[in-house]
């Protein structure tokens, strides 16, 4: 289901993508947080968008109902962002077990209609994905560049795999097996020596494959795979930690009492024109 909402939120980027992130994170926080100021366990997740998220839990919330609130980051680049705005910081390793978060924003690197994600870009996927699925709600904050007909269409530098840095090499030779064109170990900082170092001390390791289908036929002795064909296969490979692909079951199949879910149940875009364009489970 899709519909498109034009918001009032003041958009101060000059940037068209920036304020099409802003204008997402403003409708996605209106409609998954002020309606419920009984939610107390909020996870945050990691990149660009989510800065305006958090702006926009600090604008539109009451300092009443946030000062019930626990904030649950996806690494550290979150964490310095909860710290920042000021509000309570928790962790998920203390989260009771059993528990759940009520719900968690977070953006994505790609989105296909059937609400699988790329996400990884940015090198945060493992603890990103281990508060989505500790959420009753996972919702999606991006722009208009990351509506796909298929993952892999619009990113095309690879889906981010975690892997243990002793196992990069042989993950490579896997991903080149299973039709992966061109795998790399994804290097550091411009200019310096070695590969970039997630938040857990692994390595990230692209893997770019042929567009991803939903459903309908594959064929993977050409390179073709649908989602969670290759999802299931990767994540079974020895030496991979996680895997950026967010795919399988969605929060409303999986009932929302439960969490568990990858998917989203809503994706907000924020649209060229002004409008935000809500996709839904
Ligand atoms: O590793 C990064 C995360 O998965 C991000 O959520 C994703 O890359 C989207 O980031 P941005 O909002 O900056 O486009």
């Amino acid at each position: 289901m899709s519909t498109s909402i034009t918001t009032a939120a003041t958009s101060s980027p000059t940037n068209l993508i920036e304020q099409s992130k802003r204008l997402a994170a403003f409708q996605s926080v209106t409609s998954h947080l002020l309606p419920f100021p009984n939610y107390t366990r909020i996870g945050i997740g990691s990149g660009s968008t989510v800065v305006y998220v958090v702006e926009a839990i600090s604008t539109l919330l009451p300092a009443t109902t946030l000062s019930t609130m626990a904030f649950y980051p996806t690494g550290a680049q979150s964490e310095e962002l909860i710290e920042a705005a000021g509000f309570n910081l928790q962790y998920i390793n203390k989260l009771p077990p059993g528990a759940l978060l009520d719900v968690c924003f977070d953006g994505a690197d790609e989105v296909d209609p059937a609400l699988n994600l790329i996400k990884g870009g940015g090198a945060c996927l493992w603890q990103e994905k281990i508060v989505a699925t500790s959420s009753r709600k996972f919702v999606c904050v991006a722009d208009f560049r990351k509506i796909s007909p298929a993952l892999g269409t619009q990113w095309t530098k690879g889906i981010p795999i975690e892997v243990l840095p002793l196992a990069a090499n042989r993950v490579l030779g896997e991903l080149e097996r299973m039709g992966s064109i061109n795998p790399k170990i994804r290097p550091g900082l411009p200019g310096k020596a070695g590969a970039i170092v997630t938040d857990n001390g692994m390595w990230i390791v692209d893997a770019p494959f042929k567009p991803l289908k939903v459903e309908g036929t594959s064929d993977r002795e050409k390179g073709e795979w649908q989602v969670d064909e290759l999802a299931d296969a990767l994540i079974k490979i020895p030496g991979v930690a996680e895997i950026g692909l967010f795919y399988g079951k969605n929060g409303k199949e999986l009932r929302e009492a439960e969490g568990g879910a990858q998917k989203p149940v809503e994706a907000y875009f924020g649209m060229e024109d002004g409008s935000v364009k809500v996709l839904s489970a």
